[in-house]
């Protein structure tokens, strides 16, 4: 009987690999599998609770508009990150000063994204680094102020710094992820960092080459 299929469970070892499928061989980015890996982690963020979704609802919001990008009549120009940033400034789609004419460039959207995943690249590591006593809502916090906290208002940092002690403990955090016993998700964790590392210094370099770093 159809219902009584147990559904697959969840494991954060796919979303955190498929940031390695992001990269191609000349170390250009593939939109698709970035995109595909924010909208894993947003899974995986829902199931710690709905006092996250006021997070998860702007980064689905983000996540929307690059897939628009991506099905639009010039998708294929969204194919890289590469590819999408000559693209929008040959055409001169990006607002450079202040938002006006295109307030969702795939340029300013993806910036915000790519924020997060500092954020992120720290939080992984503290967390691969903890010890049994750790606490992840210090963790995240940290991680936070030392990222993604100087972009975000008063209000804004707030609420976030407000959700994050709501997150789980340690052990029960790891349960979540559903990748195994501790040992199991260090080694995890150590396998897929060098690609998020990889994926954020490439995206920075690209964004910096183009003065693009404080898109409004
Ligand atoms: C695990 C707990 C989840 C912690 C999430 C940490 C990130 C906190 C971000 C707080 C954002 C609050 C919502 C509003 C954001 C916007 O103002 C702001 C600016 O946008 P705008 O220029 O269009 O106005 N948006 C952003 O900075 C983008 C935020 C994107 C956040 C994506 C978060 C996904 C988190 C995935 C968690 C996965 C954890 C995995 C750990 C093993």
């Amino acid at each position: 009987m159809a219902d009584s299929v147990p559904e697959e469970k969840f494991s954060l070892k796919e979303v955190l690999i498929t940031f390695q499928s992001c990269l191609t061989d000349n170390q250009e980015i593939l939109t698709d599998s970035y995109v595909n890996g924010w909208r894993g982690l947003v899974r995986f963020m829902n199931s710690l609770g709905s006092i996250f979704s006021f997070i998860s609802k702007d980064a689905v919001n983000k996540i929307q508009i690059m897939v628009t990008h991506q099905n639009g009549e010039n998708g294929d120009k969204y194919e890289t990150l590469q590819s999408m940033v000559k693209y929008e400034l040959d055409n001169n789609l990006v607002d450079l000063q202040r938002r006006a004419e295109h307030p969702e460039s795939g340029c300013r959207t993806l910036l915000r994204l790519h924020r997060a995943l500092r954020w992120l690249e720290l939080f992984l590591e503290k967390l691969r680094t903890s010890t049994e006593d750790s606490k992840t809502s210090v963790m995240c916090t940290d991680a936070y102020n030392d990222s993604l906290a100087q972009y975000h208002a008063w209000i804004i940092r707030k609420a976030a710094t407000m959700a994050f002690c709501a997150l789980p403990g340690r052990a029960a955090f790891f349960q979540t992820m559903n990748v195994g016993s501790t040992e199991q998700v260090v080694a995890m964790l150590g396998e897929a960092m060098p690609f998020i590392s990889k994926v954020y210094e490439i995206t920075e370099e690209l964004y910096k080459q183009h003065n693009l770093l404080e898109l409004p």
